[in-house]
């Protein structure tokens, strides 16, 4: 029955193929869906130009919760018994709701097949929801919104049962949101569309979790899939990293300064370096990590999503589909790296060290034994136009190193024709901190105070824990579902956005599983392999080690 109805649908979409060049034209045509109550791209536009976190969050109160023209929504959690549902998806459910800012009239039901109760899947999600004191009685207002229907990911009949009970809730917009296996993506997406579907003039919006496919070919039936099912614009590929404060700060940054755009090319930056550092290993998850390694979980989604924000051209406006536009262009100007480009690494236990710091990758009982699958990674990225033509964008991510940080290092140049004595010139460096403790500073020198005149290393710092102090900055995952409900996919990956990851990574991942090449062992704890700080001078990043900051406890900050 499913593949009758998938055959009918694909019919009905002649081809019943969509090519890359078909998606990259109809996304590019498709405009963004309107704000509530607004015409797009104005919309669009004013909600970019606000910059603090907290008047965006009561200019979504406006647009969403007063504008919402009184409409019922259903937010449905497919997967609801699942780590993601009861960790991200129901806390940010609840801090929306506790927060006022989701539409007056928005139901939730969770769907899954454990036979659960809702007080049992209340039970589940507490620990994890920051539920404060003087909350309950909200907390019990936000379950008493919640139902629960047990059902299979393959059976028509009780995915009719789902939409009766989303029928009790009157005519409504209904987001899914698939927090599934993706052994279970398809049928459940076919039944979706054959039953569960708005009707009317409401809407369906279907938000997607990766891992999107797992190579080009596995990535395009994926997308040819959902195509055939829904259109572009009902569909959300959640990347969370888009939902990072300091990653969207990257446009205003670039294009809000006029300072910026002027050095913002080959004649002066002389690279990039892009990092994701996490200190602690795969938790027992290690078998799932193996499937995928950390070039797919890290590097080819969140990084290369960075990348094309530090990169890409200025866009002609803030709506999604010239942003993704031009994010498609850098995308496309990347050739696909080759070992030479590449360090890769694993880690082996500390013997010195505390708890899971002793056990290595390959103590994990879940990981298979002898598996070669790194969890450190290194890669030089070339864009290929007439701005970066020689600029290596580094891309580095690792898990059990040394410390939480994400952070993207723009270095400049030497100075030409430096006249200060004794080599004490350093390369400016401009660094946004994503996490943890967001900052943008800039290393730069300036005089030493005082009588003598040697320039010494300084910088020019915007640290938001001291500059907006009272600013509640929301979890990217609050930022991406409202966005959701707004029908905005400036922060969601596009289908063409997507081929071109996975064709810029996928011979080399192909590559490693073929040839197996053993990744460099780096101790728990550590900054991970020599080698990668070899590799970083070689792709012109200079690191003197001599910057010093004054706060001592800065990175708690
Ligand atoms: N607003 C704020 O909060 C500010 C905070 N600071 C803090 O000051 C401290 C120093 O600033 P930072 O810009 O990091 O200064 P540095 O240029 O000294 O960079 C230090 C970082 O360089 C990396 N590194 C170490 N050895 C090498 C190597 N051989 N090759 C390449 N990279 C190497 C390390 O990070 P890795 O292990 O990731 O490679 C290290 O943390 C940081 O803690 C920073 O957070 C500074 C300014 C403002
Ligand atoms: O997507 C993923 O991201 C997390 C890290 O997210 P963060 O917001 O805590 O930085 C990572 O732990 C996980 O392996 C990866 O799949």
């Amino acid at each position: 029955m499913y593949k009758k109805f998938k055959q009918l649908v694909r019919a009905d979409k002649s081809s019943g193929h969509v090519s890359e060049q078909a998606f990259s034209a109809k996304s590019q045509l498709s405009p963004e869906v309107p704000l509530p109550g607004r015409s797009g791209p104005t919309s669009t536009n004013k909600m970019a130009s606000i910059v603090s976190a907290d008047e965006v969050l009561s200019k979504i109160r406006d647009e969403v919760v007063h504008e919402g023209h009184g409409a019922s929504h259903v937010f449905l959690i497919m997967g609801a018994s699942g780590d993601l549902a009861k960790k991200k998806i129901y806390p940010t459910l609840w801090w929306l709701f506790r927060d006022g800012l989701l539409p007056p009239k928005t139901y939730f039901i969770g769907y899954a097949r454990s036979k659960l109760s809702m007080p049992a899947l209340q039970k589940n999600c507490l620990p994890y929801m920051k539920v404060k004191e003087g909350e309950e009685d909200k907390v019990k207002a936000f379950f008493k919104l919640n139902d629960y229907v047990a059902g299979s990911y393959d059976k028509t009949e009780d995915f009719m049962r789902l939409n009766k009970a989303i029928e009790e809730k009157g005519s409504c917009n209904r987001l899914f949101y698939l927090a599934l296996p993706p052994s279970v993506f398809e049928t459940v997406t076919l039944n979706l569309k054959a039953v569960c579907m708005s009707k009317g003039d409401k809407w369906t919006r279907i938000v997607v979790e990766k891992p999107f496919g797992r190579d080009l070919a596995s990535s395009n039936r994926l997308s040819n899939h959902l195509a055939a099912l829904f259109k572009e614009e009902e569909l959300y590929r959640i990347d969370h990293y888009l939902g990072k404060e300091m990653v969207q700060n990257l446009m205003v940054l670039r294009f809000g300064n006029r300072i910026f755009s002027p050095i913002w090319n080959r004649d002066n930056i002389a690279s990039v370096v892009i990092s994701f550092k996490e200190p602690f290993g795969t938790q027992g998850r290690g078998g799932y990590f193996d499937e995928f390694g950390i070039l797919r979980d890290v590097m080819q989604n969140h990084l290369l999503q960075i990348l094309t924000l530090v990169a890409m051209e200025k866009p002609p406006s803030t709506h999604a589909e010239d942003i993704r536009n031009e994010k498609v262009k850098v995308l496309k100007s990347i050739h696909s790296p080759n070992m030479e480009d590449v360090v890769l690494g694993q880690y082996v236990g500390d013997p010195n060290g505390s708890g899971d710091a002793k056990d290595g990758y390959l103590d994990d009982p879940t990981v298979p034994k002898g598996s070669v699958t790194p969890t450190f990674a290194t890669v030089a990225l070339h864009v290929q136009n007439e701005r970066w033509d020689g600029v290596p964008f580094i891309l580095r991510c690792g898990k059990a190193l040394n410390e939480r940080k994400a952070e993207v290092r723009v270095q400049f140049r030497d100075v030409a024709g430096d006249i200060f004595p004794g080599g004490e010139v350093k390369r400016n460096e401009l660094v946004i901190r994503v996490q943890p403790s967001e900052a943008i500073y800039m290393k730069m020198m300036a005089k030493t105070p005082g009588m003598s005149i040697n320039a010494e290393e300084s910088e020019l710092d915007l640290t938001y824990g001291s500059r907006y102090k009272d600013v509640k900055m929301p979890d990217a995952y609050e930022r991406l579902i409202l966005d959701v409900f707004m029908g905005s996919q400036i922060h969601f990956v596009r289908s063409d956005e997507l081929y071109e990851a996975w064709r810029i990574f996928t011979p080399l991942l192909h590559h490693i599983e073929k040839e197996k090449p053993k990744p460099i062992p780096y101790v728990y704890g550590s900054r991970g392999p020599p080698e990668s700080d070899e590799f970083f001078k070689k792709f012109n990043f200079t690191y003197s080690g001599t910057y010093k900051w004054p706060h001592s406890n800065s990175s708690k900050m």
